[in-house]
């Protein structure tokens, strides 16, 4: 299946970029925030060169099967920079960031002291592509709402610091993306994720890139329980995607192939089709 390439780079999404990498030189520690359904399509290179050491948030770890997001942390973990698996709306896994950040502003202060310094508060900033729940981990590191967290991409426009408490500072920034979107695999993910905006591309065509991928997944992927089925009372196995998406459009949605699709699409990103990992370490 050929689809159009897909690039969406808005004029906020420039400033944020241009803003973020000026906000950088001021920040103590980066956390990335990655889609842990797609840790190698949810990151930006920008921050491989701005940002290399820090931590890495595998964020959505309720909707990847457990073993998997394992994986993927033992596989990028790397001695200056942990992984960290979380759920931000429910705040699983921040004990862990909170012990690491706890770290760092030790590390810091006691330095900041060997040279006569006060002790400031830790700058951390948190970073990442659009949709993946930056501003959710936010709130929930916070204890309060201070950031606007929706289920859409491109909800945060600017860079804002907040504070917690004395010894944290954390600058919530809008999802980035890269100018050009070079992989367009990666492209096609971040779009089933609902990382990029719905504006861009063909909803059918991505509803079926997205049954195309769940038709060759390996098992540790994938729930055993197969979600589909369990969802529509339609077997996969009965069809190829495309069969598979007409027959559900006969089924519940009057005929209509877009919105079958896109029926598909929102279980998956709400998690009603099970756990599923667009990718694996090994492969993309
Ligand atoms: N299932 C699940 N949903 C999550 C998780 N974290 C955030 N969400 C949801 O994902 C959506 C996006 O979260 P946001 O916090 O707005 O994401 P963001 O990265 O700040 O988004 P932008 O403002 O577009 O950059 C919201 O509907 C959240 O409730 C998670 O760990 N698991």
């Amino acid at each position: 299946m050929q689809l159009p390439p897909l690039q969406w780079y808005p004029g906020h999404m420039a400033r944020a970029v241009k803003n973020l990498t000026a906000h950088l030189q001021r920040v103590d520690v980066v956390i990335e925030v990655r889609d842990a359904r797609i840790p190698h399509s949810s990151t930006h290179p920008l921050l491989a060169t701005l940002a290399p050491t820090g931590v890495i948030v595998l964020n959505r770890r309720d909707q990847v099967p457990f073993p998997v997001g394992q994986r993927w942390s033992e596989y990028l973990t790397r001695p200056e920079r942990p992984i960290i698996l979380t759920e931000a709306r429910q705040g699983q896994g921040l004990a862990q960031l909170r012990q690491s950040l706890a770290q760092v502003g030790h590390g810091l202060n006691q330095r900041r002291q060997r040279r006569g310094m006060l002790p400031r508060a830790v700058r951390v900033a948190v970073v990442g592509c659009p949709n993946v729940g930056k501003s959710a981990l936010i709130n929930r590191l916070l204890g309060r709402r201070v950031a606007s967290s929706a289920p859409k991409a491109g909800v945060t426009r600017q860079c804002q610091w907040v504070r917690l408490g004395g010894d944290l500072e954390l600058l919530d920034t809008p999802g980035i993306l890269p100018p050009r979107l070079e992989d367009q695999q990666a492209a096609i993910y971040l779009a089933i994720c609902d990382d990029i905006s719905e504006a861009v591309y063909d909803g059918y065509l991505i509803g079926l890139a997205l049954l195309a991928r769940l038709w060759v997944l390996p098992s540790p992927a994938v729930n055993p329980q197969n979600g589909l089925h369990k969802r529509y009372q339609l077997a996969p196995q009965d069809h190829t995607p495309e069969g598979y998406l007409a027959a559900l459009a006969e089924k519940k949605c009057g005929g209509n192939l877009n919105r079958s699709a896109q029926m598909v699409l929102n279980d998956f990103r709400r998690g009603n089709l099970g756990q599923i990992a667009l990718e694996l370490p090994d492969f993309h």
